[in-house]
């Protein structure tokens, strides 16, 4: 758990690690037949699956430690980071290798909500957390928004 004890002022400070990822996927409703599938999702449901290079944003926002100075040790962020999320995403089929997309459509939106989740059970209550997710270098998701 990376902890947020003591706040040294009333302002609180973002500090943003970035990392990427590249991966897989399809997007695909399984309740859905294989037209309505190709009319909504397009290319995206390519059976044999398609790739992104993802560009992972963790906004992290709190009070900065007095005898530190940070809000949180970017090398702690960034370790978390690589072992919870991109370890275990890069080069990886989302649907097929990931447990949480078995059954979760894999689109940025979900893929920024598990990434959320996930980092969430590691971090101090006190600390805000904001993920911004690029799956090209034109569409990307937030989330929670702002
Ligand atoms: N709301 C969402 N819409 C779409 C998602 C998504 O995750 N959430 N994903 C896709 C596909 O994954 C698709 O592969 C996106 O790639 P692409 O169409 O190539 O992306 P660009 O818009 O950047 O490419 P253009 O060349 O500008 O068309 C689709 N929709």
């Amino acid at each position: 758990m990376i902890e947020n004890t003591e706040k040294s002022s009333e302002r609180k400070v973002a500090i943003i690690r970035r990392e990427h990822f590249n991966a897989a996927h399809r997007l695909h409703n399984p309740d859905w037949t294989e037209e309505k599938n190709n009319k909504i999702f397009g290319k995206c449901n390519n059976p044999n699956y398609h790739g992104h290079n993802y560009e992972l944003e963790v906004k992290v926002i709190g009070f900065v430690q007095p005898e530190t100075g940070y809000v949180i040790d970017t090398k702690l962020l960034s370790d978390l980071i690589k072992n919870q999320i991109t370890n275990r995403f890069d080069h990886k089929n989302l649907n097929l290798d990931v447990a949480e997309f078995k059954n979760l459509n894999p689109t940025a939106e979900n893929i920024a909500i598990v990434t959320y989740d996930i980092l969430r059970e590691h971090l101090d209550q006190k600390l805000e957390l904001k993920i911004k997710l690029y799956e090209t270098p034109r569409n990307y998701v937030e989330f929670p928004y702002s």
